[in-house]
């Protein structure tokens, strides 16, 4: 509870009409959730805009609506405040609504296409290790140390995102390791927080449905290099070539990693092995659990951010070598007749390319590699032919089938993927619509010693169908029916 004026402060307003002085209980961007004592602020979205909702948080007896066109009629006992942009205003209402918590801890926050869970996840492990009481925010769950809160967003909402932080400074969190995804950049889901870094991963092809242009995706990701404040360092990957790009305008310390060239953290891949990775990192040579030649990338970044925090690099490289990463990547099982079983969260061409090279640089000639494989609905069509065309071009079998189709039609979604798989191609490609079908068809056809990756929901345990989420875990669902076929 805290007085309007006071979650005002530091955002300029175009017109007040009303009483400021007055208490707010809580602010919210959706009209159903106001009550008396609440402050409305009206959102433009994607499907609606929140500036319809008005006169529903004006029936609800909303303490101020908070908009950025004013209404024509104003309700009596109503504080109205007109703002230029009302995303930019719910994040700064949302941080002093709560204390400014992001300035009683440290936060960093990651971006990148991909990455940015498995580097939030080993800091998050990293640093509990190291003794610290830690707050971590990723699309696989959130954290208050060991405790679990089931994350809804990559990204929480500006509301969500300032109560879960101040709930992490009750807890007396010194860090949080957040993720940073593109769409909260263009919605100032992170608006009047202090982050004490950032780090930037990779960008490749991904949420062209949202972006619509790949400029307009680098766009989004750069903006959160632009709003660190001086002091705060933004880490960067130099072996992407938007690397440099995204600290063009940062007022932080710009420091970089590559496993390529000769920069103030950098590494090499000495061995790449179904066990783990063989690493020289900054000139010591350490072995880690994580799997694949991407990993490097993850394993160095989190290596450097913890340097640029002030942690002891030897210290840090015996704690990380023992650690593994997020739930559902590169997750495995090996069945009774020595069929591995990856289940891992590719879901962009990048991601898949990745994993499927990984996969080729640690088989035998003798195993075969089958991959299951569908594409999101209401997201990305773009993507849909270049992750079939990979799959082929990267394994022996492939099974095209369904991975959330949300609203749109799941033999349509299939047949996106079909443009991509190439005439040389179609006699190494199935399609069957049903995953759980697809899993146990990729199982009957493996032979003993096999590789099945099962690609693009690692560790989501539902099926998104029609505004439904059906329980589905890929991770079991495989290991059902390898004891099923009694493989
Ligand atoms: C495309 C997208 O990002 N959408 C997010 C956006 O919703 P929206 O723009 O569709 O909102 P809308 O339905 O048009 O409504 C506009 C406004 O009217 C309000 N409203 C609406 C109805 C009503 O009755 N009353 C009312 O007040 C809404 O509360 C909202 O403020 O704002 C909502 C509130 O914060 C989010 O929940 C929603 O996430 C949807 C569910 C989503 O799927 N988002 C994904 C794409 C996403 O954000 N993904 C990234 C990760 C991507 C990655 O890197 O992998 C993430 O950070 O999770
Ligand atoms: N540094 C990396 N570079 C390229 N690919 C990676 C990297 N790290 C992980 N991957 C691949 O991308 C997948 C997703 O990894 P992760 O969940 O860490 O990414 P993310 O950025 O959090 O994704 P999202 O945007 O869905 O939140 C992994 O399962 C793996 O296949
Ligand atoms: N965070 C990603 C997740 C994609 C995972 C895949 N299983 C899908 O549903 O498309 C997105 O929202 O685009
Ligand atoms: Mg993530």
């Amino acid at each position: 509870m805290t007085l309007l004026q006071n979650i005002l402060k530091d955002i300029k307003t175009l017109e007040v009409r009303g009483a400021t002085d007055i208490t707010v209980e809580a602010i919210t961007f959706d009209s159903r959730q106001v009550r008396e004592g609440v402050a409305f602020v009206a959102v433009r979205g994607v499907q609606a805009d929140g500036h319809e909702y008005i006169q529903k948080a004006e029936e609800a007896n909303a303490a101020a609506i908070i908009c950025e066109t004013m209404p024509t009629d104003f309700k009596e006992g109503i504080t109205y405040v007109q703002v230029e942009d009302s995303g930019d205003a719910l994040g700064k209402m949302a941080a002093a609504f709560y204390d400014y918590p992001s300035k009683k801890l440290k936060l960093v926050g990651v971006t990148g296409t991909n990455g940015k869970t498995s580097t939030v996840t080993l800091l998050h492990k990293l640093f509990r290790e190291l003794g610290y009481h830690v707050g971590m925010l990723s699309t696989v769950q959130n954290q208050i140390d060991e405790e679990v809160i089931p994350s809804t967003h990559t990204t929480p909402d500006a509301v969500k995102l300032n109560e879960l932080l101040a709930q992490m400074v009750k807890a007396g969190c010194a860090y949080c390791f957040m993720e940073v995804s593109s769409h909260a950049m263009v919605q100032k889901r992170v608006a009047g927080l202090q982050f004490a870094g950032g780090i930037f991963t990779n960008i490749t092809h991904d949420h062209l449905d949202y972006h619509k242009t790949f400029d307009e995706y680098i766009k989004a990701k750069k903006s959160f290099f632009d709003i660190l404040p001086k002091g705060a360092f933004a880490l960067v990957n130099t072996d992407d070539k938007r690397g440099p790009v995204m600290v063009q305008n940062t007022k932080a310390d710009v420091h970089e990693f590559s496993l390529r060239k000769a920069t103030e953290f950098k590494a090499r891949i000495i061995d790449n092995t179904i066990q783990g990775l063989h690493l020289e990192v900054d000139g010591h040579e350490i072995w880690c659990k994580l799997i694949g030649s991407f990993n490097a990338y993850n394993f160095l970044g989190v290596y450097a951010a913890a340097v640029l925090l002030d942690e002891d690099p030897m210290e840090v490289l015996t704690v990380l070598s023992s650690l593994n990463t997020a739930a559902g990547r590169f997750d495995y099982i090996v069945s009774d007749s020595q069929i591995t079983g990856i289940v891992d969260y590719a879901h962009t061409p990048d991601a898949l390319e990745n994993v499927l090279n990984t996969i080729q640089q640690i088989r035998t000639p003798l195993q075969k590699v089958i991959t299951v494989i569908g594409c999101g609905g209401n997201r990305d069509a773009t993507k849909r032919p270049l992750m079939a065309d990979i799959a082929c071009r990267l394994s022996d079998k492939v099974i095209l089938t369904s991975d959330n189709p949300r609203f749109e039609e799941p033999q349509a979604i299939l047949e996106d993927m079909q443009k991509g798989v190439k005439p040389l191609d179609f006699k190494k490609t199935l399609s069957v619509l049903d995953r759980r079908e697809a899993i146990k068809t990729a199982c009957m056809l493996a032979e003993p010693n096999d590789i099945i990756l099962v690609a693009g929901k690692g560790h989501e345990t539902y099926q998104e169908i029609k505004g439904v989420k059906t329980d589905f875990d890929d991770k079991q669902v495989l290991r059902e029916m390898f004891q099923q076929l009694g493989k």
